[in-house]
């Protein structure tokens, strides 16, 4: 509850001083009913929120409602919500305002500062700027539907009332509103006027259908006979800006500082589907491999055993060492103690790669992971100095570090992975020399979860690389999944990094390497860290079957495709991106579990 700042008592049959007066507005024609009150009743106004901007301006919190009215800006301009332009003539823009407010966390303390613009769209005619007006009701087709269902599956109906956003349609016509205070862009200083693009609305009802889609998902799991697992539902937008803003954390407030909740929220509550395959218990079961890179007799064998078996083994003696392991490792730990607010300065833009955020894979699950990531493209130097403005060349120079030194590791490993297929340096030439390989690095935060039977770190996945090294801080959580023995753990190993088999070596090995599915899970106490160096082919290659892997009895099983193609189809397809490359079925012996259906998805 917030500090009481005002108190006042309504006199009987006279209009409160609060009551909006603005000219013509427009108002319900319905019969009200009288309510009448006690003479004794008295209303509290328990927000101190300012109600103006001027208000907000100076009061003393007006540096944190500055802040919240330029982020608010800030997405305006880069989602095109509104523009600033000339007003055309002959229309007349609405009014609009500032709507701020504070949200609290449970314990009462600010947790942040928000500021709304909104426009005053009540001043609109009926007739001249809109002619119906809905209400959300339910199409008696759908309620029949369900009665049927229920009647089959004998299940029992229950009825909820359920408040939502009700939007009928795209919004054609162009609307203007007048330039709110505050809302200064250099060199449009004149301009007075907006348009309004349709943008939100596309997202809203973008959003609705996806609650929608989920609730429906959720019924059909629930009748038993309905063939498990539901397929998931396709949701087709064709306004590139609404899914822009449903991928951009700014807006949909998918990222929840996960270091303050002492409960699972609903959001991040996967229950059962976390049971699918129960981890085994790794005192019994053997986990992948642990090779020795010293060991030149056999580690070429080893490495390709390891391939075939799990797609996935740990390495020893690599020679990165443990000082620069220990740096990635703080510098990663750094990063992701910062004030949420501040980590949001460097969020990964919706088309973006790098930066922070959700994990990517996260749009095609209804639950939201337990973690936060930060992926780094290229320079980190712009991110960084959004993070620490004037402190960021230390965490460049162990990134560039920890690049270089991994490279070298990556071209080391893709020789003993080729070459345990009888592959050389020469059959590759792209592999060979400065221009080995493109790369990625995605740092993973897993902070310790209150309820980690039910949450999930970063679900079940291939990785879209030829090959990923990742480094793990001592806390355990990676799982790979081994057809016969479900998910086992890889614990970590002070030194050793983990090494997986991605979906671009599974393509250069036409299959007999298939991709690693694996998954991290999350701990109640301890917090968990991994750094993940993604390997891959310099852009604008193709990767194909190698040709000495190819012949008239092993045709090759995937079309070429350069690593940006194939990330899009993984960003599309998911689990079903190797099979949507895929030119003919896999021989029996090595097909790829996870390929068919292994992967659940939502
Ligand atoms: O955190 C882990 O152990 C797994 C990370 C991972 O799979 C990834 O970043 O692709
Ligand atoms: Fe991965």
């Amino acid at each position: 509850m917030n500090s009481l700042v005002g108190r006042f008592k309504r006199p009987q049959d006279e209009p409160s001083e609060n009551v909006y007066n603005e000219e013509n507005p427009r108002r319900s024609t319905r019969q009200r009913t009288s309510t009448s009150f006690r003479s004794d009743f008295v209303t509290f106004l328990l927000e101190n929120k300012p109600q103006t901007f001027k208000e907000a301006m100076a009061s003393l919190d007006s540096s944190f409602w500055k802040e919240a009215v330029n982020s608010e800006i800030d997405s305006i301009l880069s989602n095109h919500t509104w523009e600033l332009v000339d007003i055309s003539l002959g229309n007349k823009p609405l009014g609009s305002k500032w709507i701020f407010k504070r949200k609290m966390k449970t314990d009462d303390i600010i947790d942040k500062y928000k500021a709304r613009l909104v426009v005053k769209g009540f001043k609109q005619k009926e007739g001249l700027n809109y002619f119906e007006t809905y209400s959300l009701v339910t199409r008696i087709t759908s309620i029949r539907i369900l009665i049927i269902l229920a009647t089959i599956y004998d299940l029992q109906i229950h009825q909820m009332d359920v408040k939502t956003a009700f939007l009928n349609r795209e919004l054609e016509e162009e609307i203007y509103m007048e330039r709110p205070e505050g809302f200064v862009v250099p060199e449009k200083e004149n301009k007075t006027c907006i348009a309004r693009s349709t943008m939100e609305f596309e997202f809203i009802a973008l959003d609705k259908a996806d609650e929608e889609a989920e609730w429906l998902r959720n019924f059909l799991k629930d009748i038993p006979y309905w063939p498990k697992p539901v397929a998931p539902v396709c949701l087709h937008c064709d306004s590139q800006a609404a899914i822009g803003r449903a991928g951009s954390m700014m807006y949909n407030e998918k990222q929840l500082d996960l270091y303050s909740i002492k409960e699972l929220p609903e959001s991040h509550a996967w229950g059962s589907s976390l049971d699918d395959h129960p981890p085994c218990d790794s005192r019994n079961v053997e986990s992948i491999p642990v090779i020795d890179l010293n060991d030149e007799k056999f580690v070429m064998d080893k490495i390709g055993h390891a391939c075939k078996t799990w797609g996935a083994f740990q390495i020893r003696n690599h020679n990165i060492s443990q000082r620069l392991l220990n740096d990635m490792e703080s510098a990663a730990k750094k990063l992701f103690s910062l004030p949420m607010q501040q980590k949001l300065k460097a969020a990964r833009s919706p088309d973006g790669i790098g930066g922070y955020g959700v994990a990517r894979i996260s749009s095609f699950f209804s639950k939201l992971m337990w973690s936060e990531g930060f992926t780094i493209f290229g320079s980190p130097v712009e991110h960084a100095s959004q993070l620490w403005p004037h402190d960021y060349n230390e965490f460049c120079d162990v990134i560039a570090e920890y690049e270089n030194e991994m490279e070298k590791l990556a071209g080391r490993l893709m020789c003993l992975m080729l070459g345990s297929l009888g592959i050389t340096k020469d059959d590759v030439k792209w592999a060979v020399g400065p221009t080995g390989g493109c790369s990625a690095l995605q740092l993973n935060s897993y902070p310790a979860c209150p309820d980690p039977d039910r949450a999930m770190g970063l679900a079940a996945h291939t990785d879209s690389t030829i090959l990923t090294i990742l480094h793990q801080n001592n806390t355990s959580g990676l799982q790979v999944f081994k057809e016969g023995n479900g998910w086992v753990l890889v614990p970590p190993i002070r030194g050793a990094l983990v090494v997986n088999v991605g979906d671009l070596l599974h393509i250069l090995s036409n299959g007999l390497y298939p991709s690693v599915l694996h998954r991290a899970v999350v701990n109640r106490t301890r917090h968990r860290l991994s750094v993940a160096y993604l390997y891959g082919p310099p852009s604008g290659v193709k990767v194909s079957p190698l040709s000495k892997l190819v012949d008239q009895t092993n045709p090759p099983m995937y079309r070429p495709v350069t690593w940006s193609e194939y990330l899009g189809t993984k960003a599309k397809h998911f689990d079903k991106a190797l099979s949507s490359v895929r030119l003919c079925v896999p021989r029996i012996g090595f097909a790829n579990s996870k390929d068919q259906s292994g992967v659940q998805v939502g």
